[in-house]
């Protein structure tokens, strides 16, 4: 029986494939060798022993604690691109709630209430308050050319933007998606020089942290725009409030609110809405509740931030799914110990990611206690399971 515990509400979409005999899931496990979560912060969580695995229902994994992971022999897994489309879906409209003063008017027109007949004539004198640049003909500097950033970056295009993205890690596939017409920098101050409005699709990482910030905003044109729908940290919140305050930023648009920001009246704070979704709530649950299976049935690992991607196709009884440091000869001292027990290897398949690796051996021998034994205690072992 898998026991898997959720930590924040998951779509039936993820859950109903979990309804089958040999799985129980709920938010009330205190053992568990499986955690489903979305952005339920993890740092401080006290892991039970036999976890084997994290799905993030979603993109970002800053709520979870990866190198802890990764010394437990933990696999975490995310949902990369599952929620891109709403998140590009409300970047657009950030663009033009920082754009026209769409909010300021419903609020203002709402106060017009009363006035019966007059109000189309009320609204007609005051809607000049709220008027804002159209963003055609501007130009959109895409920080980040992941999953979202490219959908950003083309459907900006489309609405007759100029487009400039950064990304010094760009994927080959995120190439292969950038629409003609995006054009690409190495330097970020290319996207700080010349950009009108600025969106940023970074994780959140020791190496984004403030990757907005006071530098930057010195060197933006007057009256930049400044979208955030990534995480908090990346823009750098004082330097953007002081931008704000001194006119330099025009208007600063973010998922993400705090008690400062909600004191600004140039910034629009959204409470984490970009993958609030039925679409996008769907997806990531269906796919991290499918890599999460895949994991604990077969030992294959897709999608993982912190272990090496590994399937190997399924040739014998007994599969030996170990986790270990990548370091020589580790894999001929498990073979050694193995075949000293009289122990043959039908089939296998390692892949290293860094530091650590993860091998897959299968027998159709029966492993005793002591061989089990002596396969942890081989050196660089950080831990190993038997799937039969
Ligand atoms: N508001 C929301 O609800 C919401 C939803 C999904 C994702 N997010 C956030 O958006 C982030 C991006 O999501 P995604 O799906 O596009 O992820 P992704 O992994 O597909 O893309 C991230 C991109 O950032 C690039 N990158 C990394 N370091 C960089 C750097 N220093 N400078 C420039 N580019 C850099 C990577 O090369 C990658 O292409 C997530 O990590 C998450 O924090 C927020
Ligand atoms: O689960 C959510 O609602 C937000 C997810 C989002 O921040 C992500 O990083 O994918």
């Amino acid at each position: 029986m898998h026991q898997v515990k959720l930590f924040n509400k998951i779509s039936n979409a993820g859950l109903d494939l979990l309804k089958k005999d040999s799985y129980e899931y709920s938010e009330d496990l205190t053992d568990y060798d499986a955690i489903l979560v979305r952005s339920a912060k993890l740092h401080d969580l006290e892991f039970p022993k036999g976890l084997k695995c994290i799905a993030r229902a979603g993109a970002g994994v800053n709520n979870i604690p990866l190198k802890k992971c990764t010394e437990k022999g933990i696999v975490v897994f995310n949902t990369p691109g599952a929620n891109a489309n709403a998140v590009k879906e409300l970047v657009l409209c950030g663009l033009l709630l920082s754009s026209r003063d769409i909010i300021g008017g419903a609020n203002w027109v709402k106060t017009l209430a009363g006035n019966g007949d007059q109000i189309s004539a009320l609204a007609e004198k005051g809607k000049s308050n709220f008027a804002g640049p159209e963003i055609a003909g501007k130009t959109l500097g895409v920080i980040g050319l992941g999953a979202i950033g490219v959908r950003v970056a083309n459907a900006a295009i489309e609405l007759g933007m100029d487009v400039i993205g950064y990304d010094p890690y760009l994927s080959v596939n995120a190439a292969l998606n950038i629409q003609r017409g995006v054009a690409y920098t190495a330097n970020l101050n290319d996207i700080f020089e010349k950009s009108d409005y600025i969106t940023v699709h970074v994780p959140l990482m020791d190496s984004t942290r403030g990757i907005v910030g006071e530098e930057g905003i010195a060197k933006m044109k007057d009256g930049v725009r400044i979208l955030n729908f990534a995480r908090n940290g990346l823009c750098d919140e004082d330097a953007v409030i002081a931008g704000l305050e001194s006119g330099k930023v025009a208007c600063y648009v973010t998922d993400f609110a705090s008690e400062k920001l909600l004191a600004q009246p140039k910034a629009i704070c959204l409470p984490h809405l970009g993958a609030s979704t039925p679409e996008s709530e769907d997806n990531c649950a269906r796919m991290a509740a499918e890599e999460l299976i895949e994991y604990l049935e077969t030992g294959t690992i897709r999608n993982s931030v912190n272990f090496p991607n590994l399937r190997v196709p399924r040739e014998a009884n007994i599969r030996i799914c170990i986790m270990h440091r990548n370091m020589p000869n580790l894999i001929a001292r498990l073979s050694t110990t193995l075949s000293d027990r009289g122990i043959n290897i039908e089939n296998m398949g390692s892949r290293p990611r860094d530091e650590i690796a993860y091998t897959i051996m299968e027998t159709n021998n029966e492993l005793t206690p002591e061989t089990k034994a002596a396969l942890q205690a081989v050196e660089g072992v950080i831990s190993f399971r038997v799937i039969e």
